[in-house]
């Protein structure tokens, strides 16, 4: 499928050819040497690498309580983020998943169950956008949902099975947007819902 996905846009740019995978690992999930010549505008081709890491499409959500003003957020360890100036290594993150074969919309509502307890019955997409285009192939699907306390039917906290340890948090959205600002929130998928929210009016 991957492949396709080359093929189609091979066809329609023209200024890419010759594209080439090496695998470089595929311990967890794939991580290839990908060769290709590309068409500068000077008119030279040249031959370009790039190691990109595959592991699918994501989504992730805000969920909001216009009544009570708040938000939910999680709360989980992030090694690659302790590996680079975030001190303890946790991060306040919106519910988020890997796609899996599902839609993006199922997908973000059994996620956001697994993750904080709360059975949405619907949720509302708002962005699409690529998480790191120089690296990864991950496509985010961003989503917004309201919740209300009648929803909640379970701690969530994420997965035993793949030893998920998630805090869920309910806050005002006034201290999210304080966090913001404060640099206690430093999840780019979380910036930009909040951001959304913010824009848009959900909590006034
Ligand atoms: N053993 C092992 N397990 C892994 C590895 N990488 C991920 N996992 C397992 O795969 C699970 C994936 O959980 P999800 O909730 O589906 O994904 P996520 O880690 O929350 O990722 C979401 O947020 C990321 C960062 O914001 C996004 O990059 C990602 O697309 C997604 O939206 C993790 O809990 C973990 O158990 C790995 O290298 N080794
Ligand atoms: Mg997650």
């Amino acid at each position: 499928m991957k492949q396709k996905r080359e093929e189609r846009l091979r066809m329609k740019n023209k200024q890419v050819k010759n594209i080439e995978h090496t695998l470089l690992s595929d311990n967890y999930y794939i991580l290839n040497k990908v060769t290709f010549d590309y068409l500068m505008k000077s008119g030279e081709w040249v031959n370009q690498m790039r190691e990109v890491y595959d592991r699918g499409d994501g989504a992730g959500i805000l969920l909001y309580n216009k009544q009570k003003r708040t938000v939910i957020l999680t709360k989980q360890f992030r090694m690659p983020t302790y590996l680079n100036d975030n001190e303890d290594g946790m991060l306040v993150e919106v519910a988020a998943g890997m796609l899996d074969k599902d839609n993006p919309e199922d997908c973000i509502i059994r996620e956001t169950e697994e993750e904080t307890g709360y059975r949405l019955k619907s949720v509302k997409k708002v962005y699409e956008g690529y998480s790191s285009p120089g690296v990864m192939t991950e496509k985010m699907h961003f989503f917004i949902g309201e919740y209300t306390d009648d929803m909640k039917v379970s701690d969530g906290g994420g997965l035993d099975s793949e030893a998920e340890d998630i805090e869920v948090l309910e806050i005002p959205f006034y201290k999210a947007v304080d966090m913001l600002h404060s640099g206690g929130i430093m999840d780019t998928r979380t910036i930009v819902l909040l951001q959304y929210a913010i824009i848009h009016k959900l909590i006034d």
